[in-house]
């Protein structure tokens, strides 16, 4: 049997953009998006705009197979109450926001999110009904240090492992994104990204978590020019973009590369 994965692009657009431009960015990445879809269905796109530019960028998305996705780019460990500065899952889904990309490297290296607490935020978002991009990745030197993949396994054995059974993390995506290759204009090779998807997907499956069914997304400096051979590579399906996605004609670039990456499969 042949497993049909939904293949991702996300644009995490970070601490960037005011309203205004986020809007507009928005409505030019929906209003290209049949186009670069092709009519390509096993295609998803999504944005994660910051918060305050949710409510302005939340009529340009929608749940439509055509249509991008809007997203949060961190949630809280809790729902509510005295948590100064903390956004709830509830919140956010009604901003419209229908998943979360919790743990991603800057918040774990700059803000405090450890393991534990990216473990409390994932529980928190599936309890509160949001879908979520797990992040993973290791650092440049424990990479040279030959222990990459044990560091992403133990990232996402904390994550997953003390989740309550009823929240089976049905709805988590997992984004491989080595630290040394985000904003740095250095890719992972196809091989290093494709070797550590199929790495994570063995785990997944040894600890009952599915890994067959579940979306492994790469991130790192993906652009159009390296979106192609990365799919290629095998066991990636789609991409966590940051820069890139900043500019709607490369993401929407990159989208058609994984529409034609589907097209020909
Ligand atoms: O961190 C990333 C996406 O979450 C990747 O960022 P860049 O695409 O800018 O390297």
């Amino acid at each position: 049997m042949t497993v049909t994965r939904t293949i991702w692009v996300l644009g995490n657009w970070k601490q960037n953009l005011l309203r205004e431009p986020a809007a507009q960015l928005a409505e030019a990445v929906a209003a290209g998006l049949p186009g670069a879809l092709g009519g390509v269905t096993g295609v998803r796109a999504g944005i994660a705009p910051t918060y305050l530019a949710l409510d302005r960028v939340a009529p340009h998305t929608g749940d439509g197979v055509a249509a991008p996705r809007l997203l949060a780019q961190d949630v809280a460990a809790q729902d509510s109450g005295a948590f100064t500065g903390e956004v709830g899952p509830a919140m956010l889904r009604e901003a419209h926001v229908s998943a979360a990309i919790i743990g991603h490297s800057e918040r774990r290296a700059q803000f405090g999110d450890t393991d534990e607490l990216v473990a409390r935020k994932l529980a928190s978002a599936l309890a509160g009904g949001l879908d979520v991009v797990l992040c993973v990745g290791e650092r440049l030197e424990q990479r040279d240090a030959g222990e990459h993949e044990s560091v992403v396994i133990s990232q996402l054995s904390a994550a997953l492992a003390k989740l309550p059974p009823e929240l089976e993390p049905s709805r988590v995506a997992v984004a491989y994104e080595p630290v040394w290759a985000i904003g740095t204009g250095r890719t992972a090779t196809p091989e290093q990204a494709s070797s550590m998807h199929a790495a994570i997907r063995a785990w997944l499956d040894a600890e009952g978590h599915r890994g067959a069914d579940r979306s492994l997304l790469y991130g790192g400096s993906v652009k159009p020019t390296n979106a192609t051979e990365l799919l290629a590579a095998g066991d990636i399906d789609g991409f966590l973009v940051g820069g890139a996605s900043l500019d709607p004609r490369s993401f929407l670039d990159i989208v058609t590369c994984a529409a034609d990456h589907v097209r020909a499969s």
